[in-house]
């Protein structure tokens, strides 16, 4: 495992491009190999840890995947299935890899997928996706801590009522919907630009999705999926994470290729914690105010988009740990918090009340060596690494790969100074440690 060690206290400053969103990416990939051969060209796609698992995932399944030909690139040629069981040790390291089971039902009638894993973020179960896939008709038993799913006659559409407005229900069912017999309703569907974008790329493949980013979302579903090129929107966790780094630091940071309208909540608190904040169609940029030594307090809470992104809660918890004042952050959609014992050791003064984290800020922040134990949290002890006087050890950096694309070269080419380094704690899998040379290896061989 390795270990990134950040040189704090720099002001940063520069230009950045976004990547490509992870969590679209994640289901377009399982989403493009549902098109019986396809082959479906993703643009954009983020070369993070993530989705390196996914490939890896839908390779072990018998589906071709292809890296390139240009940066961002990857071709999705669906096929005949392998298997349809999911291999363990890749569905531990992300919740996402679940989206494979209403590939393997909608496409071999039959799916079986270990419970996922993911970032521990206290219990994340699946039951809405067994619910789901039961009212179209499939037969679920769950077996030494697998999903076992036969829908022998197919899938049929029906109407379903969530029960939460969940993103990973929403994108699976759109999925299995879309091959399903009939016609599919979600109610109380999630509302997030992931959704919408993965209703787009099915669309284009054939599918006849309408009301995706509505809470209504109608699915007629079809005979079968065709290839298409679609490129995957721009990542509006990563973009505002940036966002944050140049608060944190005082100083200024404009990200190209970013869609200004997925972040109206994030841009809005910055706003209030003092910063300023250009946008253009597809550029948002942030800088600090001369006068402004620290951020000021501010409260949030995390709701279903277009509520504040549960995905920012930590980010923005670093930027408050150094804020004039007393800020409270509730957390409504998990259970989030595990990186706060962590940023108490940077100087952070936090003590967390049942759903909610009171950040008294704290003049300035000290290096120390502090665990990534979660891929946000993770992201949250970086921003504070950069603010902090001295240096700080992140042990568990891949838990943050899982989530950014090029991150030292990002913080680089703003005048941050970090290094990776081997670490010292021992892999028990639950990350990819290995997961640049999906990008880099020589290409699969090709099956007949
Ligand atoms: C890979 C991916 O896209 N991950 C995102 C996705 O996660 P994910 O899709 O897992 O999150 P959901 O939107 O499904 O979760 C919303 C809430 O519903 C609950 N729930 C969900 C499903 C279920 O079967 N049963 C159940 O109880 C969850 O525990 C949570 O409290 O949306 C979250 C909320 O925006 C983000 O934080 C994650 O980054
Ligand atoms: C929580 C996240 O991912 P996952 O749902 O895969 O754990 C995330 O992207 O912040």
């Amino acid at each position: 495992m390795t270990d990134l060690i950040v040189e704090g206290g720099v002001r940063l400053s520069g230009q950045l491009t976004a990547s490509g969103a992870k969590n679209s990416a994640l289901p377009a990939l399982v989403a493009a190999a549902l098109a019986d051969g396809g082959p479906v060209h993703l643009e954009h796609v983020p070369t993070d840890a993530d989705v390196a698992t996914m490939i890896q995932l839908l390779r072990s399944l018998g589906v071709r995947v292809e890296i390139g030909p240009e940066p961002g690139g990857v071709t999705v040629y669906g096929g005949e299935l392998r298997t349809t069981e999911a291999p363990y040790t890749l569905v531990r390291r992300m919740r996402a890899s679940f989206y494979v089971a209403g590939l393997l039902l909608a496409r071999a009638k039959e799916a079986t997928v270990p419970l996922p894993g993911g970032c521990a973020l206290g219990s994340r179960p699946v039951d809405y996706h067994l619910r789901g896939f039961e009212a179209m008709g499939a037969a679920i038993q769950i077996e030494g801590g697998s999903m076992r799913a036969l829908a022998p006659s197919g899938l049929a559409g029906t109407s379903i009522q969530l029960s939460r407005p969940s993103v990973g229900t929403t994108i699976q069912l759109m999925m299995t919907a879309s091959l399903a017999r009939g016609t599919t309703t979600l109610e109380n569907a999630a509302l997030e630009p992931e959704v919408v974008d993965v209703a787009s790329l099915l669309n284009l493949m054939g599918a006849r999705i309408r009301g995706a980013g509505t809470p209504v979302v109608r699915i007629e579903g079809v005979e079968g999926l065709h290839g298409c090129r679609y490129a995957i929107i721009p990542d509006r966790i990563e973009i505002a994470t940036w966002l944050v780094a140049g608060a944190i630091t005082a100083g200024e940071v404009e990200v190209h290729g970013a869609l200004a309208e997925h972040l109206h909540m994030p841009l809005a608190k910055l706003k209030e914690a003092g910063y300023l904040i250009r946008q253009t169609p597809d550029m948002v940029a942030l800088s600090t105010p001369p006068g402004l030594a620290r951020p000021h307090a501010v409260d949030l809470e995390t709701a279903p988009y277009p509520g504040f992104p549960t995905d920012l809660q930590q980010p923005f918890a670093a930027l408050l740990t150094i804020a004039d004042g007393t800020s409270m952050v509730r957390e409504t959609i998990f259970d989030r918090f595990r990186y706060v014992d962590e940023l108490r050791r940077m100087g952070a003064d936090v003590r967390v009340e049942r759903d909610t984290a009171i950040i008294r800020g704290v003049p300035r922040l000290t290096g120390a060596r502090v665990e990534a134990t979660d891929l946000r949290g993770g992201a949250a002890l970086l921003l504070a690494a950069l603010a902090a006087e001295g240096e700080t050890r992140i042990e568990n950096a891949e838990m943050i790969d899982r989530g950014y694309e090029a991150l030292e070269t990002k913080v680089a080419a703003l005048g941050g100074r970090i290094r990776r380094e081997p670490g010292t704690r021992v892999p028990d899998g639950g990350v990819a440690e290995d997961w640049r040379a999906v990008f880099e290896g020589p290409l699969p061989a090709r099956r007949s």
